[in-house]
């Protein structure tokens, strides 16, 4: 027999993944919708059920997924997803006295509502890209601390030209040559993070304002900066994201580098080098892939 004395859990966290819901808000004649799909995972006085198969202390991972259900049915805020994540967490640690944190992550589905005859549609809509949005929410019941993160992911975005890249490190491996017009395309991973607050506090924030924002800068930005690199753009986009939102503690990027290359024509006498690329190959692989988090440095206390 091996002797498992010394071994212990040293972290233990369970409950549902991918519980979906589709909540509608039925407004006369008008109709909402909202579609997720939500993990909820908690934390406590939970290690016994590990190590000494004790079921007492299990919230169920069926009672869970009820949990996001029956907070949607009640919820006036579904469609605000932090908030909605904030709800399903309140609701854990009231319920729940041997839990100790519950952690939420949210994804929203796209459904826009659909344009008929030049007028919304009261209860049609479509999915008009994969883009979307995301919320995580990290509750613990000591001090009643909330850390939430927002986010934006899939955001597939390209500019045929208005981007360069030149004057990188060159040494015997470097083959690649200087571009001073390139197709630039990504798709968009952010995540911006909330100075850490209690829950009354953190529920005045306008989360759908800030992410409409933050959309917004991203696509403006990629459209309108003359780029010099996917690293010069993506710390322009974070300096604004800053500048604009004082409740957004820091904001990371992840961003593939998706590359689009001049198909060599010369073998056809045809000239599709230089200034004259015209036709491209969309390569699927390799992408290159840009990362950063930017925050404030301490401001004067
Ligand atoms: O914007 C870019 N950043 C890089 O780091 C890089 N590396 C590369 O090969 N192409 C590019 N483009």
């Amino acid at each position: 027999m091996s002797d498992n004395s010394n071994i212990y859990i040293k972290h233990a966290r369970y409950g549902k993944d991918l519980v979906r819901i589709m909540r509608v808000y039925k407004e006369g004649n008008v109709q909402h919708c909202t579609e997720l799909t939500v993990r909820l995972l908690l934390e406590g006085d939970i290690n016994t059920s590990y190590t000494k198969a004790d079921n007492s202390v299990i919230v169920t991972t069926d009672t869970c997924k009820n949990t996001v259900n029956v907070v949607a049915k009640r919820s006036d805020h579904v469609d605000n997803i932090e908030v909605f994540g904030q709800e399903i967490s309140e609701h854990v640690l009231k319920q729940y006295a041997h839990i100790s944190a519950a952690f939420v992550d949210i994804i929203k589905h796209k459904w826009t509502r659909l344009i008929v005859d030049g007028k919304p549609h009261p209860h049609s809509f479509v999915r008009d890209g994969e883009d979307i949005q995301t919320a995580s929410i990290q509750h613990y019941r000591a001090g009643d601390q909330i850390n939430v993160t927002s986010g934006l992911d899939k955001l597939l975005v390209l500019k045929t030209t208005g981007s360069a890249f030149h004057g990188f490190y060159t040494d015997e491996y470097t083959t690649l040559v200087p571009s001073w017009d390139r197709i630039f395309s990504t798709s968009v991973d952010a995540k911006w993070t909330f100075v850490s607050k209690s829950g009354a506090a953190l529920r005045k924030v306008d989360f759908k304002a800030i992410h409409a924002g933050v959309k917004k800068i991203t696509c403006d930005t990629f459209a309108t900066d003359d780029s010099a690199s996917v690293q010069a753009t993506l710390y322009l986009m974070q300096q604004q994201i800053l500048a604009k939102f004082p409740a957004v503690a820091d904001i990371s990027y992840s961003l593939p580098n998706k590359h689009y290359v001049g198909v060599d024509m010369s073998k056809l006498n045809i000239d599709n080098a230089g200034k004259n690329t015209s036709v491209y190959h969309p390569q699927a692989d390799p992408s290159g892939l840009i990362t950063a988090v930017a925050g404030r440095k301490s401001s004067k206390l």
